[in-house]
């Protein structure tokens, strides 16, 4: 596995280095490297760490698109774009599949929607 990258912001909790606020690099880690549960959690703790500056973000950036569209929210929803987003999501996690991918980012615009209705 990868070192762990430490957060020059200070924090202890394993996470990803924000070293600009626009900025975010993550070690991967090797699952074939990882032996022993706590390992095991770590490496689950700093890409979970990573997922969360990724949500917020994503929900932040979802919102503004509610605004720039003719009808925004989840009157707006577009399942087309939803296709467009989970297909070029399975090219890059081919062994998740567009059908798990397609619950996982059903979850997370639903998820931006609510707080961009309610932030
Ligand atoms: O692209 C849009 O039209 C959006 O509203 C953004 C977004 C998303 O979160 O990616 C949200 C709702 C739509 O159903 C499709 C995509």
């Amino acid at each position: 596995m990868h070192d762990q990258v430490i957060d020059p912001a200070g924090h202890d909790a394993p996470g990803p280095a924000c070293g600009r606020p626009d900025e975010l690099r993550v070690p991967l880690p090797s699952p074939a490297e990882i032996t022993t549960l706590g390992a095991a959690r770590a490496a689950i703790d700093g890409l979970d760490a990573a997922l969360a500056v990724l949500l917020e973000r994503r929900a932040a950036v979802a919102a503004v698109v509610q605004r720039l569209k003719p009808v925004g929210g989840f009157a707006g929803r577009d399942p087309g774009r939803e296709r467009e987003i989970v297909a070029a999501m399975a090219e890059r996690a081919p062994s998740l599949g567009p059908e798990r991918l397609a619950r996982i980012m059903a979850a997370v615009i639903e998820a931006g929607l609510d707080a961009a209705e309610s932030p």
